[in-house]
């Protein structure tokens, strides 16, 4: 703890430039300025204390407005002192919020951007609220592994009622100033100038008593059904969370909120030390930085391609080819964001089957709006004037060359030239334009207007203008933007490959689909890597391991000994299913079976005896195999191959593999992202003891080989952060 007095001028002074004294007769304005979301760190904590302390003294100040400067309200605690000296240091939010509550003069929080954590539970500390219609408002602080600790989980429901109060705190929702006007939570929708408008207010309240506007005086709304909404929302909050532990303690702290208000704020004081201590918190908070963090991306090929160097080309038109699944979602998040888009399609009924996704899936208020923006066409021409074209057609090679090829002629010679691929080598697509330091990978996710995640692959001749155009595609859609480097399945799907392979060995051991997919969602996966399979297509991998020459359509190519290929193991029970018609839910069977209409994944006998007899076959024993040795055997290869990614500069950082993997496939984001699992909660040295172990055993298991730079890491007690490109610097 830091003692104030013993603080200098300097310091003081930076105090009152964090929370700004402005006087307008009667009225204080306090505003907080510290940039970019006015978060509580410990100078704006200190300079709020002060201003209210003075404020106090001064007989002829009546009331006090509390307001963010510049483009919001605090936005919260300032998470990066989370585990630093700072944030212990007083006063801490706790005791700012109590000055205000405490307040005799009024005290009015003056919204606008957004008042979120923090933030939020200082407005519910105040007397009246305010808010601009374009604020919004939420405690977002579960998506962090926290509560909301400064006595949101008490507050709240005493306005709202535990019901709601769940609602909100478990999914961090933002909330919209008109309908925060309507749950109780502001009292005033204000247009025009919020200054003018928030020191006007407070002159109007001036003289009233506080005591009935305090939240903390009040008592909970439903405070007789808590038990019963508890009980009711605890299995769809157990189901959601999916292994993170803050929901339930934020429920656990809400239940609190029936008892008088100092008892509830003891309580949700323990529970918020209980999950500032646990290993998830630093883990969502991690993965909140990450998020942000790659979008100054870096790579080691050349040092031009450097956010802080390469500037995007201005793009306003696309074109997108082809109105399949991928090409519709792309175009959708091209039109939501107000680009204008050219989708060409060849095959007349897909083209109209697209059109008629896109008309429904964008909302109705502004579908006209942006269906004025899209052109629709089959003919190539059409893409003459476009700044970008991204091409979605079927992973083929041959397909995709023949594609550029018609594109390079076509397109304007400055037009940038994506490819949606999923693995695809991006030299050898560009190797058949005039332009290849213009051909850049742009890898989406379906559903691709739904999925954040933009894996952009920087090819050998991807110019950095290229790449940086790219990236900046991925943040006007509202994505976030990863940037890789080339290698068959970038990053995403080559470390999926090992995952894969290796839950298909322990079907051959044992397991069944569904024994697998339990594991992995009950570590956090929404769905486990057979569901996972069925609902992407089983056909889509057999399709690639055909192209590879792994397979044929009849099955092993000839004088291939059926459990290896190329001298590695290989399990061909994937593609035994897809020779038999079951390519998953579009076909209603693949790993398992599905009821005509429905999407629920039943375990299906006769896939269990097609293993049964596999495993008799090849003289399999069946054993019992423990839900840990599923999760191990299945991520830690997973992992392994992030260390070669790292190794080859795929990814320039392990924060880029995280990030892939938490926006792209569903990890969940209590543990971080895979490669801090692997170093921050499981350790690196266990994970090569666990490879090493489970490679004695399965020597022919090649993705158990442990990465050397995972053995170097170990040996030298290397941490991952030394080993990325500090991308600030
Ligand atoms: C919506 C946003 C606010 C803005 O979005 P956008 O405009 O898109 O901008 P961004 O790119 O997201 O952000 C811009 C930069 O700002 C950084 N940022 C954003 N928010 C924060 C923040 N809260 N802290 C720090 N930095 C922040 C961001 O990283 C960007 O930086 P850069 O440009 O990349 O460098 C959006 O940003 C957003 O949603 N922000 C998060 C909002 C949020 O989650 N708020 C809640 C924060 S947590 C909180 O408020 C908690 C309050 C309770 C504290 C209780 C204290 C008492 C506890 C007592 C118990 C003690 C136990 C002790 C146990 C022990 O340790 O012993």
């Amino acid at each position: 703890m830091v003692n104030t007095m013993t603080l200098t001028w300097e310091a003081t002074r930076e105090f009152a430039v964090m929370a700004e004294y402005s006087t307008y007769g009667s009225v204080v304005v306090l505003q907080v300025n510290n940039p970019p979301v006015n978060s509580f760190s410990y100078h704006v904590r200190q300079g709020l204390v002060d201003g209210l302390e003075k404020a106090q003294r001064d007989p002829a100040i009546r009331s006090i407005v509390i307001m963010g400067k510049g483009r919001t309200f605090p936005a919260g605690a300032d998470v990066r002192e989370f585990g630093t000296a700072s944030a212990g240091m007083m006063p801490d939010l706790l005791s700012v919020l109590a000055a205000v509550d405490t307040s005799p003069k009024p005290v009015v929080s003056a919204i606008h951007g957004t008042a979120l954590g923090g933030g939020f539970e200082l407005a519910l500390a105040s007397h009246y609220r305010l808010a601009v219609p374009s604020a919004r408002v939420g405690l977002p602080e579960v998506h962090l592994g926290i509560l909301p600790g400064a006595g949101g989980t008490q507050r709240l429901p005493r306005v709202v009622g535990v019901k709601t109060a769940i609602q909100m705190i478990t999914t961090g929702q933002h909330i919209k100033a008109q309908q925060a006007l309507s749950l109780g939570l502001v009292d005033k929708i204000v247009q025009g100038d919020l200054l003018k408008e928030a020191v006007s207010f407070a002159r109007s309240i001036e003289g009233r008593p506080v005591e009935d506007r305090r939240i903390s005086q009040k008592t909970v709304p439903d405070a007789e059904k808590v038990g019963e909404v508890v009980d009711a929302a605890r299995k769809t909050i157990i189901r959601r969370a999916r292994g993170a532990i803050a929901p339930m303690t934020c429920v656990q702290a809400i239940q609190a909120s029936v008892l008088p208000f100092d008892v509830g704020m003891q309580r949700e004081r323990e529970l918020m030390a209980f999950l500032m201590t646990s290993w998830q918190a630093p883990a969502q908070q991690y993965a909140f930085f990450s998020e942000r963090e790659v979008r100054r991306w870096s790579h080691p090929r050349d040092k031009r391609v450097n956010f802080k160097t390469a500037k995007p080309r201005v793009i306003k038109s696309v074109g997108v080819v082809g109105a399949g699944t991928m090409g519709v979602g792309i175009t959708i998040s091209l039109l939501q964001a107000g680009l204008k888009v050219v989708l060409l399609e060849v095959n007349k009924k897909q083209l109209d089957r697209g059109i008629t996704t896109i008309q429904k899936t964008l909302s109705q208020k502004s579908a006209s709006q942006r269906m004025s923006l899209l052109t629709t066409t089959m003919d190539y021409s059409a893409l003459s004037d476009v700044d970008m074209v991204i091409e979605a057609v079927f992973e083929s090679m041959r397909l995709k060359k023949e594609v550029f090829k018609k594109l390079d002629s076509i397109t304007k010679p400055q037009a940038i030239l994506a490819s949606n691929t999923s693995g695809l080598d991006i030299d050898k697509i560009a190797a058949v334009t005039k332009r290849p330091d213009k051909v850049v990978g742009t890898h989406f996710f379906a559903p691709a207007n739904i999925m954040r995640l933009l894996e952009n692959i920087l090819g050998k001749h991807t110019s950095a203008e290229t790449i940086a155009t790219a990236m900046q595609l991925g943040t006007t859609i509202g994505k976030v933007g990863v940037l890789v480097g080339n290698c068959p399945g970038f990053v995403g799907n080559r470390m999926l490959g090992p995952y894969v392979t290796e839950a298909v060995f322990l079907l051959e051991e044992g397991a069944d689909p569904q024994d697998v997919d339990k594991a992995i969602e009950e570590f956090g996966f929404a769905m486990g890597p057979f569901r996972m399979g069925d609902l992407s297509g089983l056909d889509i991998g057999w399709r690639g391991r055909i192209e590879k020459g792994l397979t044929t359509e009849q099955g092993p190519p000839p004088a291939t000994p059926p459990l290896y290929r190329r001298g590695n193991r290989y399990c061909p029970l994937a593609d035994m299913l897809c020779m038999q018609g079951r390519l998953g839910q579009k076909t209603g069977a693949g790993w398992y079976r599905y009821e005509p209409g429905s999407r629920a994944a039943l375990p299906d006998p006769v896939v269990q005896q097609m293993i049964r007899e596999y495993r008799q076959e090849h003289g399999f024993k069946k054993r019992t195999i423990s839900s840990q040795e599923i999760v191990e055997r299945c991520l830690y290869p997973l992992i392994n191959e992030g260390f070669h990614i790292l190794d080859e500069g795929i990814a320039a950082r392990s924060m880029d593999i995280d990030v892939t993997y938490l926006f792209g496939y569903g990890w969940p984001r209590h543990t971080g992202g895979p490669m801090y699992y692997a170093e921050k909660v499981v350790g690196l040295e266990k994970i090569l003891r666990s490879l090493e172990s489970y490679q004695a055993q399965y020597p022919d298991h090649h993705y158990l080989q442990p990465s050397p730079l995972l053995r170097d890491m170990v040996a030298k007690g290397t941490s991952l952060a030394a080993l990325g490109t500090d991308s600030k610097l």
